[in-house]
């Protein structure tokens, strides 16, 4: 094996499949015994397998968990999401530092494919991972941390830090917000192209918060997998149309620098690099949708349903011409459609990052409860998220057929370096 070859293995992060196969060929420390290592990896087969995942990381099968900024907000959405609100038990803020530097340990692993932590091997302990994931990938795994207004009450002296931009936010006309889908004084956001990866993960980090803090609300949520859609086009939403298609471009430094993140002038230090994320639960009146005609459902959004594309035009990604006029001298996209509200004149921008939920039926009506789980990123939601959501709940005539049932708003943290730990500009 060449040096190159064995540096790469050495720098390839261990699977929770490959722990399983060197476990089976007696164990990890093998892989560190002198002139170990190639018959080791080829008596396991895992020559052959990394080869493999090579090609299965340059799909995006391991995304960092360090870096300037956490993952899982600029990255490209995966399949599925598992997101998380906590509510912290602890009042002590070195036990939360602790639970934070505990956190992180646990998911830059879990980002490598790895277990949350090592296993003792003391078979009258519980185990430390759970085990679902054995023998799974990373699947693209992103966790994203970030906290909510709540967090700087009386509880840990943080009050003075509480960022201007971490708003509450304002009550929106038609809201319907549950209690039980709303608030929380921690967000987890786990996105991977695995459901019961991203569930893992989850369970995982509720699991080492115990005694400090308590899951107060969880919401998976749903894309179409690369399966279905190698292409990686458009999702569509449960509507039917395809979503997303007009959203910022942040892979460009530029975009996600002017939309997405925030910086020391934006008024908290801490949060440079950081950024505000808004959920909303939003249910969808399905069974209305359903039984309402294909040209109100295309004047609801502004866009044909089939190819995506703005009414009038025949590309999905054609510019939204507002003052288009059909011959008989009408506004091809209707001023109280979706895009034309949302679309502000151009001058206001969020990143939307949202994923299709569908949690079963209403019990008391039958119907399905099923919607879209909004999320969106900006670098300052007074400017950005909370005008939009005011223009929409006035006049979006998508108003018909949706209803807002959950919210909350985090500041979500800077990234950290390797070695560091998220929260560290905070706590
Ligand atoms: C406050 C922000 C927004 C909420 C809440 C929201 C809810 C929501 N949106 C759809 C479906 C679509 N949205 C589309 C475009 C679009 N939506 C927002 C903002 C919110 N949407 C923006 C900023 C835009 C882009 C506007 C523009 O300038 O073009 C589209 C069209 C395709 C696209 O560009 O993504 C669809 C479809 C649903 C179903 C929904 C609530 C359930
Ligand atoms: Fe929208």
């Amino acid at each position: 094996m060449s040096d190159a070859t064995k540096d790469d293995l050495l720098q390839k992060p261990i699977s929770r499949r490959d722990m399983l196969k060197l476990g089976a060929a007696g164990g990890v420390g093998l892989l560190l015994g002198a002139g170990g290592l190639t018959g080791v990896l080829a008596g396991t087969g895992m020559l052959k397998d990394s080869a493999k995942a090579a090609d299965a990381q340059t799909a995006g099968d391991t995304v960092p968990f360090y870096g300037k900024h956490q993952a899982g907000i600029v990255t490209p959405a995966q399949d599925f999401i598992c997101l998380g609100a906590f509510d912290v038990t602890t009042t002590d803020l070195g036990a939360l530092r602790t639970l934070f530097q505990k956190w992180t340990e646990a998911s830059a692993k879990l980002a490598q494919g790895q277990g949350v932590g090592d296993e003792s091997g003391n078979p009258i302990l519980p185990p430390v991972d759970t085990g679902e994931a054995m023998g799974l990938n990373a699947a693209g795994i992103t966790i994203t941390f970030g906290v909510g207004a709540s967090l700087f009450d009386g509880r840990f002296g943080l009050g003075s830090k509480r960022p201007a931009a971490l708003v509450d936010l304002p009550a929106f006309g038609g809201d319907e917000l549950q209690p039980e889908w709303t608030g929380g004084d921690i967000a987890v956001q786990v996105c991977a192209n695995d459901p019961q990866v991203a569930f893992h993960a989850l369970r995982n980090l509720a699991r080492i918060a115990r005694g400090k803090a308590v899951l107060r609300w969880v919401q998976d949520g749903f894309q179409r997998t690369r399966t279905a859609d190698p292409n990686g086009s458009t999702p569509r939403n449960l509507l039917g149309f395809k979503d997303g298609t007009n959203n910022p471009d942040v892979k460009k430094a530029d975009v996600a620098d002017d939309i997405v993140w925030a910086t020391q002038a934006d008024g908290a230090n801490w949060m440079a690099d950081g950024t505000y994320m808004i959920m909303r639960r939003i249910r969808m009146r399905i069974e209305v949708w359903d039984r309402t005609h294909l040209n109100e459902q295309e004047a609801t959004f502004g866009r044909h349903r089939d190819s995506g594309a703005p009414l009038g035009e025949k590309d999905e990604f054609a510019p939204l011409d507002f003052a288009k006029q059909d011959d008989k001298g009408k506004l091809m996209i209707p001023m109280n459609s979706h895009v034309a509200v949302a679309n502000m004149g151009g001058k206001v921008k969020i990143h939307r990052r949202g994923y299709s939920y569908s949690s079963g039926i209403d019990l008391k009506t039958g119907q399905l409860d099923a919607g879209l789980l909004f999320i969106c990123f900006n670098r300052d939601p007074r400017r950005q998220f909370i005008p939009m959501q005011q223009a929409l709940a006035a006049q979006d005539k998508l108003n018909e057929y949706i209803v807002h049932v959950g919210s909350a708003i985090f500041a979500v943290l800077p990234g950290a370096k390797a070695g560091g730990c998220i929260g560290e500009t905070l706590f």
